[in-house]
């Protein structure tokens, strides 16, 4: 399972060596960073960014190492947005000179680079965005200035105090006639001495959610005061302005521009497995820990994994662990085709792309970040302790709902592509994850044929349900929509319709995938049986949670949802016995869990009393601040009779 999880034995070897590699280096201990000023956290993140640097030229690892060594350093840094987007950035909008230009300075770590798009006024709406990058061809030079307070850049990741350079999205002006939002790159600070080139103002936006968590890193608020970049610095890979001051669209089509986006949520949906898995680990493994309630005869009391209730609340997450990891796969898969088709100029399929990965963005981090949450109630009182990893967890994943695109008007990006592709169904065969869209007339007509609670365990009733429910639901939009006259109007009033068809259209893709997996090869004993159930958990949860919607399509009958949950409870019974052997095989580390409740020994109530006794307050037996404060209280001559 081990190798199923990771996705191949190469992959397993190699990101557990770079597991170990981090586990064994005393640089990487993160146990105190909860307790750190906001001064020094940033500080020893700095540090560990310069040590990881450091292991990664002196071992000479290669990118795929060094992607893994970022992870198990398990700390949000600069280096997520130099590596994770500025260089994506270049790489997909720059010019073959561009990128001879830019890359080796870049991938040298010889500059630092952030992704400098969202606005103190504006984040989902790009368009909005009002910095402006004038040109001028007297210097064949842009101009870049903020024009508003809200035109500030605020938030990216890295630009508060690390970067020395960003990739800037302003609107394009030249010749007085604007030409929407393009990207440039622009350097902020001195190479020498770090400090800010003339006009540029620049910070950081100040404490975030949580303790440590995502303080780590320096999102940053910047100020352009008429800044001079050379011509050469726009990418210019899908439009060109020209010495002479003429601004040329070639062929490549303008979306290209959110192209960076596109990669990176697709990176997040990989991601949200890992964090999902991480907050799983650590409540199954306690869940087999912690013991409550029903001792007999002096015996010991019921594991409370044993609970029906904290199954049904623990192995859907399980499950959609290992569902989020084979979607993450397939994602990855359909980027890269994407992205080989691009540089062919092919761009058919880049609507595709960009709904996939918006949408299944938008479901992965927000069952993630529920999941987290649930995974500390299922852990009791403890849970809430910072010791057991899931409040810090917590705290550094729930921004994952809002960056790199809300996940509501991401979901309305899907529900465009939904209706386009329903309204086109007469004269365009639907490809892709929408090709089901294709037998919309069977779907509409056909109903669900289970008898029994058996009957569910049939990768075709599965799919069929799931298709029947999101290609209803997308007709029924289509036709609410065609009753407005103006369809922006239409699909303004229409909007939660719409982002309910999104989820179903996208847990159809989730479903569909992890069944797909289950057709290939899977060796290992008992492996494959053992995704097969999972995969019918996370289905069957699924239709349970959203039995209404199921019903109110008319695809089911009551009598049929019942049976789903009739099932679904028997095959909790079947995970139950491999269920800590399904969290050990995400193969984390101590180090990486960073939670004493999910330690891989069990040994989690002597760990839990000796961490008490590290923390500060505990230094002295009498606090500080007693004398001053409680002392007096408690030496007080009352005089009033009643108190
Ligand atoms: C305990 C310790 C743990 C440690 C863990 C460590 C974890 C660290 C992890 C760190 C990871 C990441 C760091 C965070 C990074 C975050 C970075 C950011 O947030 S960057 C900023 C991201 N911003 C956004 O995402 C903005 C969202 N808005 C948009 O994407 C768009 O504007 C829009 C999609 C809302 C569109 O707006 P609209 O105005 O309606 O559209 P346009 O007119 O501009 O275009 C419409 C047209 O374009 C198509 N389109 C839109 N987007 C894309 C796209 N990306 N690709 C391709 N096509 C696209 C759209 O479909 C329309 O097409 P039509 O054919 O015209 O219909
Ligand atoms: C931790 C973190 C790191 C970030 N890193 C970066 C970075 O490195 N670089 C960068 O450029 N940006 C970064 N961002 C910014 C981030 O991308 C934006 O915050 C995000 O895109 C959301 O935009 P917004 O803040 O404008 O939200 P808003 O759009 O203001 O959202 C507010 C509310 O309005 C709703 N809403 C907005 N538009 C619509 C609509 N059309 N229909 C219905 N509802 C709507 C949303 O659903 C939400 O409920 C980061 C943000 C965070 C929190």
């Amino acid at each position: 399972m081990k190798v199923a999880w990771a996705g191949s034995r190469e992959t397993l070897e190699l990101s557990d060596r770079m597991a170990k590699l981090v586990a064994n280096d005393p640089v990487f201990e993160k146990f105190t960073r909860p307790m750190l000023g906001r001064k020094e956290l940033f500080k020893n993140t700095l540090r560990k960014a310069a040590h990881g640097w450091k292991l990664i030229v002196d071992l000479r690892l290669t990118e795929e190492e060094a992607k893994w060594l970022r992870l198990y350093i398990d700390e949000p840094a600069y280096t997520d947005l130099h590596w994770g987007m500025f260089i994506p950035a270049i790489e997909g909008q720059g010019t073959e000179e561009q990128k001879k230009k830019w890359l080796p300075l870049a991938q040298k770590m010889k500059i630092i680079g952030c992704y400098a798009q969202t606005e103190l006024g504006h984040g989902s709406n790009v368009q909005g965005l009002e910095t402006t990058a004038t040109f001028d061809p007297q210097a064949d030079e842009f101009v870049i200035h903020s024009p508003t307070l809200t035109s500030s850049k605020w938030w990216p990741g890295g630009l508060g105090k690390a970067s020395t350079h960003a990739l800037v999205y302003a609107r394009l002006i030249v010749g007085g006639e604007f030409h929407g939002v393009h990207g440039f790159i622009v350097q902020l600070r001195s190479l020498e001495d770090h400090s800010p080139l003339p006009g540029i103002t620049v910070g950081d936006i100040g404490l975030k959610f949580g303790n440590g968590a995502y303080n780590t890193m320096d999102n940053g608020v910047l100020r352009f005061d008429h800044v001079r970049i050379p011509r050469n610095q726009m990418l210019m890979r899908v439009s060109q302005v020209t010495k002479e001051g003429k601004y040329m669209q070639s062929d490549v089509p303008r979306q290209l521009i959110y192209g960076t986006m596109v990669y990176v949520r697709q990176t997040i949906v990989v991601d949200a497995s890992k964090a999902l898995s991480r907050a799983v680990c650590i409540a199954t493994r306690y869940s087999a820990v912690r013991r409550q309630f029903g001792s007999r005869n002096g015996g010991p009391e019921t594991q409370v994994i044993d609970y029906k209730t904290q199954q049904s609340r623990l192995f859907p997450l399980l499950a959609s662990a290992y569902a989020f990891r084979f979607v993450g796969e397939w994602l990855k898969w359909l980027y890269m085709d994407v992205k080989q088709r691009l540089e062919a100029n092919d761009f058919s399929t880049l609507p595709e792309a960009h709904a996939c990965t918006a949408g299944l963005k938008s479901l992965t981090t927000t069952a993630t970040a529920d999941g987290i949450e649930e995974c500390r109630k299922l852990c009791g009182g403890h849970g809430y302790l910072v010791s057991s990893g899931l409040p810090e967890l917590f705290a550094v994943y729930i921004p994952a709902c809002t960056y790199e695109g809300d996940n509501v008007v991401l979901l309305l990006q899907v529900a465009r592509f939904i209706v386009k592709t329903v309204s086109e169904l007469g004269y365009k065969q639907p490809v892709g994850t929408t090709a089901y869209m294709g037998r919309v007339a069977t779907l509409m007509q056909n109903n669900c044929a289970v008898r029994t609670a058996e009957d569910w365990l049939n990768p075709g009733a599965i799919v069929e349900a799931f298709e029947a429910r999101a290609a209803r639901m997308a007709v029924a939009c289509g036709r609410q929509l065609a009753k407005f006259e103006n369809p922006e109007e239409g699909f303004a009033e229409l909007a939660s319709d719409l982002v309910e068809a999104s989820v179903a259209h996208c847990q159809l893709i989730v479903v569909s995938k992890f069944i797909e997996k289950l057709q290939q090869d899977i060796p290992g004993k008992g492996v494959k049986q053992s995704l097969e159930i999972l995969c019918y958990v996370y289905a069957l949860f699924l239709l349970h949670k959203h039995q209404g919607d199921f019903l109110a399509v008319g695809y089911l009958t009551p009598k049929q949802a019942l049976l789903a949950n009739d099932q679904l409870r028997t095959l909790y019974s079947k995970v139950r016995p491999n269920a800590i052997a399904l969290v050990d095989s995400f193969n984390y580390t101590d180090h990486y869990l960073g939670s004493i409740l999910g330690r891989y020994d069990g040994n989690v109530y002597p760990k839990l009393y000796e961490a008490a006794w590290e923390d500060p307050l505990n230094d002295s037996d009498v606090a500080d601040g007693f004398h001053q404060y409680v002392q007096p209280i408690l030496k007080q001559k009352l005089h009033s009779a009643k108190l």
